[in-house]
């Protein structure tokens, strides 16, 4: 096994006789900012989960710092802050009587939920019930919970969607932050101006394998365009090409 804080070894995953996910290898080192890329159906949101421990690969290994989900769950999860790409809250609760329910479960106190609700620019409006809030609040509020344990390795699921331009500035300081702290950070994104800007590192994928892996120079360098997006389409055409 490599040194590699996130290392992901000859994973497939099956799911209803389709193959999702085929014969992934991934690392990631320590405090690094790893987007992965790809079109609707291409195994994002898969890949993020298994790394989570909410699904596991049909084959293969997955590492976090040395720690498979099955060698110790508790102190895996303790490991991951995760961000899922869409959450049903119970609408009766303020944002801060959410997050200090997240905080309790994971035995933190209601003055951490308080804190990194501020973080996410939510203090004020934290008293709020969560049924007024936007799409892009609701995702800072799952920001948030992500935040919330100070967690070795952050998986976030699209976590700029919906997010206006003043708090995408906001969330690419705070992953910034996150990183120079030493936390890893591992996050999908349609929004490839989103990846070149912060990503140490950008996974393409196609149809659950990895199409294309570099920094934002060196894809640029390899696919002779001046941006990424245009490399994207030019590669993957139209988006969403499984089947
Ligand atoms: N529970 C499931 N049952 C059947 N098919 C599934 C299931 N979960 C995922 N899939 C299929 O696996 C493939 C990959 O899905 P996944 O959600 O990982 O893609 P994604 O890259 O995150 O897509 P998007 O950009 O649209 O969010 C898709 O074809 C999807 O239909």
């Amino acid at each position: 096994m490599s040194d590699s804080f996130v290392h992901m070894k000859n994973v497939h995953k099956i799911i209803k006789d389709q193959t999702i996910i085929q014969d992934l290898n991934l690392q990631v080192t320590r405090g690094q900012i790893l987007a992965l890329c790809g079109g609707n159906g291409a195994g994002k949101s898969t890949i993020l989960r298994m790394i989570a421990g909410i699904l596991q690969p049909s084959q293969g290994e997955i590492w976090v710092d040395g720690l498979r989900w099955m060698d110790n769950r508790k102190r895996y999860a303790e490991l991951i802050g995760y961000m899922p790409d869409d959450y049903h809250f119970n609408q009766g609760l303020t944002a801060q009587e959410t997050m200090t329910f997240w905080a309790k479960l994971r035995g933190l106190t209601k003055a951490r939920a308080v804190e990194v609700l501020a973080e996410v620019g939510l203090e004020k409006t934290g008293t709020k019930p969560v049924s007024s809030f936007s799409k892009g609040m609701r995702q800072r509020i799952l920001f948030a919970q992500a935040l919330l344990a100070r967690p070795a390795l952050l998986v976030m699921d699209e976590p700029t969607n919906g997010l206006d331009p003043y708090w995408m500035e906001s969330f690419i300081q705070l992953i910034n932050k996150a990183a120079a702290d030493g936390q890893t950070i591992l996050f999908s994104t349609h929004q490839l101006q989103i990846a070149e800007v912060f990503a140490h590192r950008i996974v393409f994928l196609r149809d659950g394998a990895v199409s294309l892996e570099g920094t934002g120079e060196e894809l640029r360098g390899q696919l002779g365009s001046a941006r990424l997006q245009d490399a994207f389409a030019e590669l993957f055409g139209i988006i969403g090409t499984r089947k």
